[in-house]
């Protein structure tokens, strides 16, 4: 897929461009993304999906900013992260992304509340009450914010992740298997809100899945395979992802 050309990059809340990414060096160095270009439009939900091994989670770390590219580049709202320093991206992470991961990576001893602040306390944007309160009546997390994850379910502790990922309104919320632990009843409700975010909030969500029923969530899937994006379907339906995967699984 050719990188789109610089006038239209304004449109794109995130830009991947050419990355190549290899981890380790000499007979050992394994290269996980082999020269991938993709685009995301402001407001819209991408699946990234592909075969074990197929380089999703490099891909989205690396459009995240949580890892570095070995070449090629990454924009953010127009910034190229590649080339930022440490406690640049840093502070971009943190003021303008959001994230949520397979393992709910909340602190034990604070509430639910309190994890959901966290974030915007330690940056600059506070979030304003009502988008707070938008937020958990819309997580249904209204009864649980006195709790702590170890007195919630893991579909209210994957709720509570996604609060806290949306109350700095972040330009891109990266979900790895967001759902990857969940039930499918829980699953299925978290995917609903990263679907209201979206259409509602008018958030971007990135989303990396093994799952074609969350898949089918998206606006698109990407599909990678060997490190390359090797297919894209609009408006996935649950069996199109299934008939993609079991082309691309052979
Ligand atoms: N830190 C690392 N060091 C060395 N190799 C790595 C590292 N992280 C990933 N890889 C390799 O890069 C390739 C892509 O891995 P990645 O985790 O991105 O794939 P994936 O599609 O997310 O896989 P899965 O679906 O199994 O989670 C694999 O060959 C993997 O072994």
């Amino acid at each position: 897929m050719a990188a789109p050309p610089a006038e239209q990059v304004h449109d794109h809340v995130a830009v991947a461009r050419d990355v190549v990414k290899s981890y380790g060096s000499g007979d050992g160095a394994v290269t996980a993304l082999r020269g991938v270009s993709a685009t995301f439009r402001r407001g819209r939900f991408t699946a990234i999906m592909g075969p074990s091994g197929s380089g999703k989670s490099t891909f989205l770390h690396c459009m995240a900013g949580l890892d570095t590219v070995s070449s090629g580049s990454v924009l953010i709202g127009g910034v190229d992260i590649t080339g930022l320093s440490r406690t640049r991206l840093t502070k971009l992470r943190r003021d303008r992304l959001g994230f949520v991961f397979q393992a709910f990576n909340l602190l034990p001893l604070l509430t639910a509340e309190e994890n959901i602040r966290l974030t915007g306390r330690l940056g600059k944007r506070r979030a304003d009450q009502r988008w707070f309160d938008t937020v958990v009546d819309a997580l249904g997390l209204r009864e649980r914010l006195g709790h702590r994850p170890g007195e919630l379910s893991g579909g209210q502790q994957q709720r509570v992740a996604v609060a806290r990922a949306l109350l700095t309104r972040p330009e891109v919320l990266f979900a790895d298997e967001p759902t990857g632990n969940l039930d499918s009843a829980s699953g299925a409700e978290v995917l609903e809100f990263l679907r209201t975010a979206v259409d509602v909030y008018g958030q971007t969500v990135i989303m990396v899945t093994h799952d074609p029923v969350a898949a089918a969530h998206a606006d698109r899937v990407l599909f990678l395979a060997d490190g390359m994006i090797v297919h894209e379907l609009p408006h996935p339906t649950i069996d199109a992802v299934h008939a993609a995967m079991r082309r691309l699984e052979g």
